[in-house]
């Protein structure tokens, strides 16, 4: 160590890469289209990155004390880590370079698959909306440092007059996301190969040295989630230990920080403290100052991640200020910084013409809160010079408090009113007699999970529509003529349960956002969740009400298309509230609770009009549970009771489907079994089926389709390969019971692929209920 690191510089742990316009999307997605070149995206990427560095540096970030973070990404920082150490899977060993480097195009092709090559897997990142890709790692996996990336980007920021902070995900953390490639031997598993990945990054922090780094970022959010057994925990202290004693041993090494984000690091605290690592950034918004010494601590400079990264409520600076003072006393300096990276809020709220004035004081986007980490540091320099700042912070979150349409009475006395009656519904058997009664499904019954391709058209109209250059009028009939087109697409193909496609949801929670009242919408919002691929969270900020149907005409109009039962299609509340940005100022379960009450009013209207089945989406049932075992019973009993209470209204007769992907089934079974839906959807291709003993042994005994078609790739599975995976399924799951679905929604599809997809999901079922027919006529 060449320069004095008992000061952390003032800082972030990570910015949106996106770009405020999407500039890195447009970019990707060009290349992705053959429209653009390799140069021609990278030099878009160039220039946001030098944007991004100029825009930190006005926002009070430092250009020459590494204040400013290097934490671009193409696609994922995973699959960059995977790149930088050479854990490119053997199948794509063909786009590693002669020099280990892999060009833009390669690393798409890690990232999105080709052919019959299937890409890394995609999976949540902690508990937000973001995902990541899995790196594949077995015994043999060779470790080395091969595209060196990190390097280049660092001293691309120094030519251009910036000394930054490189940003890696840390050793145990790759480790621990990674999963045994196949053919791993049993009893094999990713963390075992450290000792041969560690020396890779020592090699890695030397190569930064060289180019003039003085500080590195190594994020270790794995570490903060306890759901662990104790061997595996002894495991990751035992790893945490070997690694910080490796790379501190580096000679010439920059500083380090390891970045704990996403949690408490709890158990894992003492442990890093004990390690010669320069720096720890601690998540001050979901963990909490230490209650007593740590040893270790006092001799390092803690980041106290005070300015929620993960939300966009302006901080109370006053509360902020004193986490950071508690801190002091435990550390040898201490600075401010935000709790995770800034990636998963928007850029800038001052980009946001059509938000209310007041809600936009109440609210700070990433550039805000890089101002709030500033005045922070300020503050703890001289309280004095801050004073206004921190008081005009907390006036901001009284008036929320008290602002109209945050406390509604009406919502407040309906909520009030509510028994536990009114989340059950009868037994099952006895909705299940109702249900066949009305709709006579053929065994196997097969549907999709609700969205058809949203094409260009779609979504050009949409805009048109948005910038007043269609009319309603044409609007309604372009949608209309979409949903024509899937109806009739549907019924060639032979589906039971048709769905009317979504054409009309610009995405499957902002589409009700914009509906109900107590929400606010953004129009350049944009959040990363997965490449190129965004969202634009809605602002939930006020007791929630439902001024107007919001499904029913769409889905009316489909069933005026077809003669078989056509499936309404709604989001439900933990889904809402997991891909919004949330009020603090009351349990999420009473939030829940509201938007419930909303859907159940919109499930009445539904059934009112014939529908008389209908779905509500739970995707992210599985992202809202807490990392922390502890959290996890209260969590499952609200989100569980929010969608009962948003479904149980429905008489015997309606049946109530619901979605989940991800298929961590497992860890949420118990709370899939409580949600009582009459059908519950979830992927399960892409795992070929790994969910189907889970289900089995759980005794789930309603109906239950798990995918037999990975949406998340071009590739459409054969006939044959459906088949097969739905042998699987009928190996363990009751006929009765197994409906015949794809994984996911298939909106982000075109339409040849989907088409031929499904036609073979239909080949494969006719063959499957023919042989079932055959074994029972053998009986
Ligand atoms: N909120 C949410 N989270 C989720 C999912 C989800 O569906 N929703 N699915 C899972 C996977 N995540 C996903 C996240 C985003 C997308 C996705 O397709 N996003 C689209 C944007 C969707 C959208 O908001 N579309 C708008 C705006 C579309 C747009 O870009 N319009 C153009 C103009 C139109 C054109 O010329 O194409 C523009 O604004 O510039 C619309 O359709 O109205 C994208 O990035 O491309 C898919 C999956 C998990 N998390
Ligand atoms: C991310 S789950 C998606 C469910 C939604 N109904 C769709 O089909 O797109
Ligand atoms: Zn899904």
């Amino acid at each position: 160590m060449t320069h004095d690191a008992t000061q952390l510089p003032t800082t972030i742990l990570g910015y949106p890469r996106i770009g405020p316009r999407r500039e890195l999307k447009k970019a990707l997605e060009a290349l992705w289209a053959g429209r653009a070149t390799q140069e021609e995206t990278e030099a878009a990427a160039v220039e946001l990155r030098a944007r991004t560095r100029r825009r930190l540096n006005a926002l009070g970030l430092r250009a020459h004390d590494a204040s400013i973070p290097s934490a671009a990404s193409y696609y994922d920082q995973v699959l960059d880590a995977a790149v930088a150490v050479g854990a490119v899977p053997p199948r794509f060993a063909d786009v590693v370079g002669q020099d280990g480097r892999v060009d833009l195009v390669g690393y798409s092709t890690i990232a999105r698959g080709r052919g019959e090559d299937a890409p890394l897997e995609m999976t949540k990142w902690f508990d937000t909306n973001y995902h990541y890709l899995v790196p594949e790692i077995g015994p043999d996996t060779q470790f080395r440092f091969a595209d060196d990336r990190a390097v280049r980007e660092f001293r691309e920021a120094l030519e251009d007059g910036f000394l930054t902070r490189p940003v890696l995900v840390g050793p145990v953390t790759f480790l621990l996301l990674s999963k045994p490639a196949d053919g791993s031997p049993e009893g094999f598993s990713p963390l075992q190969r450290l000792a041969d990945l560690v020396p890779v990054y020592a090699q890695i922090l030397r190569a930064l040295a060289e180019a003039g780094a003085t500080w590195v970022q190594l994020d270790e959010p794995g570490l903060v989630s306890d759901t662990l057994t104790a061997a595996d925990a002894k495991a990751i202290h035992a790893a945490v230990q070997e690694t910080y004693a490796a790379l501190t041993a580096v000679e010439g090494r920059p500083a380090l920080l390891v970045a704990a984000p996403y949690g408490d690091l709890g158990e894992f605290l003492p442990t890093l403290a004990a390690t010669d690592v320069e720096a720890l950034a601690l998540d001050l918004v979901k963990g909490a100052v230490p209650s007593a010494p740590v040893a270790g601590l006092e001799t390092k400079a803690v980041l106290g991640g005070v300015i929620d990264g993960h939300n966009i409520w302006r901080t109370d600076l006053v509360q902020a200020l004193g986490k950071l003072e508690a801190l002091r006393p435990l550390a040898a300096s201490v600075a401010a910084g935000t709790s995770t990276s800034l990636l998963h809020v928007p850029h800038d709220v001052e980009d946001e013409p059509n938000l209310p004035a007041q809600l936009k004081g109440w609210l700070a986007f990433a550039d805000q809160k890089v101002a709030e980490v500033v005045t922070l540091a300020a503050a703890l320099e001289d309280p004095a010079t801050a004073a206004d700042a921190l008081e005009a912070s907390a006036r901001a979150r009284r008036e929320r408090l008290e602002a109209p349409g945050v406390v509604r009475p009406e919502v407040r006395e309906r909520l009030a009113g509510l028994t536990p009656a009114d989340a059950r519904r009868s037994d099952y058997d006895v909705r299940r007699a109702a249900q066949d009664a009305v709709l006579a499904l053929p065994p196997l019954p097969t549907t999709t999970i609700g969205s058809f391709p949203q094409t260009g058209e779609i979504r050009r109209a949409r805009a048109a529509w948005a910038k007043g250059e269609l009319s309603d009028a044409d609007y309604v009939a372009a949608m209309r003529a979409e949903i024509d087109r899937v109806v009739a697409l549907q019924e060639e193909l032979g589906l039971d349960v048709l769905v009317h496609g979504e054409p009309e949801r610009n995405d499957m929670v902002q589409y009700f956002a914009e509906l109900l009242d107590g929400f606010a919408v953004t129009q350049n919002g944009w959040v990363q969740s997965y490449g190129s691929r965004c969202v634009r969270p809605p602002i939930l900020w006020g007791d929630v009400t439902r001024p107007a149907p919001m499904t029913v005409e769409w889905a009316t109009y489909a069933a005026s298309r077809s003669a078989k039962p056509v499936k309404g299609m709604l989001t439900g509340p933990v889904t809402i509230l997991a891909w919004s940005f949330v009020r603090d100022d009351q349990p999420l379960g009473d939030t829940a609770r509201q938007v419930a009450l909303a859907l159940r009013d919109e499930i009445a209207d539904l059934e009112a009009a014939g529908i008389g089945v209908v779905q509500v989406d739970e995707p992210a049932l599985r992202e809202l549970l807490p990392l922390k075992a502890v959290d996890q019973k209260a969590y499952l009993d609200w989100s569980v009771e929010s969608f009962r209470l948003a479904t149980a209204g429905a008489a015997d007769a309606t049946q109530i489907h619901t979605h989940l992907c991800y298929s961590e089934f497992g860890e949420v079974i118990g709370a899939i079994d409580g949600l009582d839906a009459d059908v519950t959807s979830i992927e399960a291709a892409r795992s070929r089926m790994e969910v189907v003993p889970q289900i089995a042994q759980a005794g789930f005994s309603r109906g239950i389709g798990p995918g037999v078609y990975d949406i998340h790739s071009p590739r459409v599975p054969s006939a044959e390969e459906i088949e097969e995976l739905l042998n699987i399924a009928v190996g363990s799951i009751s006929p009765r019971h197994l409906w015949v679905n794809p994984d996911c929604g298939l909106k982000t599809r075109g339409y040849a692929e989907t088409e031929a997809s499904l036609r073979n999901l239909l080949a494969a079922t006719r063959a499957v209920r023919g042989s079932l027919a055959e074994g029972a006529d053998a009986h």
